[in-house]
């Protein structure tokens, strides 16, 4: 059956998002719960926030981000905030919370809707993140946008792009290639194949985040700058990189999920050029100063240094040059 009025959505909402003050009261056990000061419910929410305060918003959409036919409702709630605190963690911040904008036609039958906030709900629940507001709207299809926002970890201290010098070390947490191979294998077979290829399905379909590593950085001087690949390694190194550098890469560094390694091999594509190509991996890249990599993969041991930063702008694997493409919206 589906949602009849805004009153049911509203309604269903806050049995997986309960405000605070209710019985659930998770909304109210924040870890910083003099954050919300007004909560869903009003014009506007109220928060008290500290002096600086990092913010993001992403879209999700049907049909671009993702396909009913393999994604689970629950999927689909779980990756839309996953890819809003993401961006948060590419701050070397700690996430706070975030509002959501949805929209859907009105024949999704409530069970469908069930599940997505289930999903959300189950990760900002384990982000202690509280849902502060939002807007509902009947649509063509069903669309997502959220915004997030959080704080330093240390007093003003947020990790940007554009930060990196000759010879710094770069390197990555995280996987790259493994949800390109998850969103291909998808596209063509369904949620079949989910059996065949747990790993690069899984990362399509529920990323993995890494909060607390992007927390860890974010209180080390070494470490200059951090962003999450989003679009592809070799999309989004020259946008990490300030203008005239460029990236030279130890292909023996980067690490290849043997998923990635058969499916590149099988379409007879090379597996290091597949994977930075891959786009929605959500790793993410930083770049140290060159004399403290001991100490970065000793405090972030999933910290792993995949090459340089050189004088010379540009991606480089071993020293010779490689043109590889990434994600556009607008490209196809
Ligand atoms: N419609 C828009 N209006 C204003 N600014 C925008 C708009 N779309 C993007 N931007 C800004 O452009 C920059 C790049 O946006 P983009 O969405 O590509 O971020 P990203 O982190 O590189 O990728 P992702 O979308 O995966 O998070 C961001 O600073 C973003 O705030
Ligand atoms: C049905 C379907 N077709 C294509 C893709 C691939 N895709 C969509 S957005 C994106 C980059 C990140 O998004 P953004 O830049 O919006 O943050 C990628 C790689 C998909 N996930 N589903
Ligand atoms: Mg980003």
């Amino acid at each position: 059956m589906a949602l009849r009025s805004e009153q049911d959505f509203l309604t269903l909402i806050d049995r997986y998002f309960p405000p605070s003050g209710s019985p659930a009261g998770r909304q109210a056990d924040l870890v910083r719960p003099e954050h919300v000061l007004l909560g869903r419910g009003d014009d506007c929410a109220v928060l008290r926030c500290p002096g600086q305060i990092c913010m993001s918003a992403d879209l999700f959409l049907e049909d671009v981000h993702f396909r009913r036919s393999y994604f689970l409702p629950e999927d689909v709630g779980y990756k839309a905030l996953a890819v809003n605190v993401s961006d948060i963690s590419a701050m070397g911040s700690r996430p706070l919370g975030f509002c959501l904008q949805l929209f859907g036609p009105s024949d999704v039958p409530q069970d469908w809707w069930e599940g997505l906030f289930a999903g959300m709900a189950g990760l900002a629940d384990s982000l202690h993140l509280p849902l502060v507001g939002g807007d509902l709207s009947r649509g063509p299809n069903i669309g997502l946008a959220l915004t997030v926002w959080g704080e330093a970890v240390e007093d003003g201290r947020f990790l940007s792009r554009q930060t990196a010098r000759p010879g710094d070390h770069l390197f990555l947490v995280g996987e790259v290639g493994l949800a390109r191979v998850g969103l291909m294998a998808l596209e063509n077979a369904g949620r079949q194949a989910c059996r065949d290829l747990p790993r690069a399905t899984s990362a399509h379909l529920r990323p993995v985040l890494h909060v607390e590593q992007a927390m860890h950085l974010g209180k080390l001087d070494f470490v200059r700058g951090l962003m999450d690949v989003s679009d592809g390694l070799a999309m989004d190194l020259p946008r990490f990189l300030p203008s005239g550098l460029g990236a030279d890469l130890d292909p023996q560094a980067v690490d290849i999920d043997p998923e990635v390694v058969d499916y590149a091999t099988r379409l007879s594509e090379d597996p290091l050029l597949f994977a930075l190509a891959g786009g929605e991996d959500y790793a993410l890249l930083g770049v140290a100063a060159p004399e403290a990599s001991g100490e970065l993969t000793r405090a972030v041991p999933d910290a792993r240094v995949i090459g340089r930063v050189v004088e010379r702008p540009g991606l480089f694997l071993a020293g010779r040059p490689a043109q590889i493409a990434g994600f556009d919206h607008f490209t196809g």
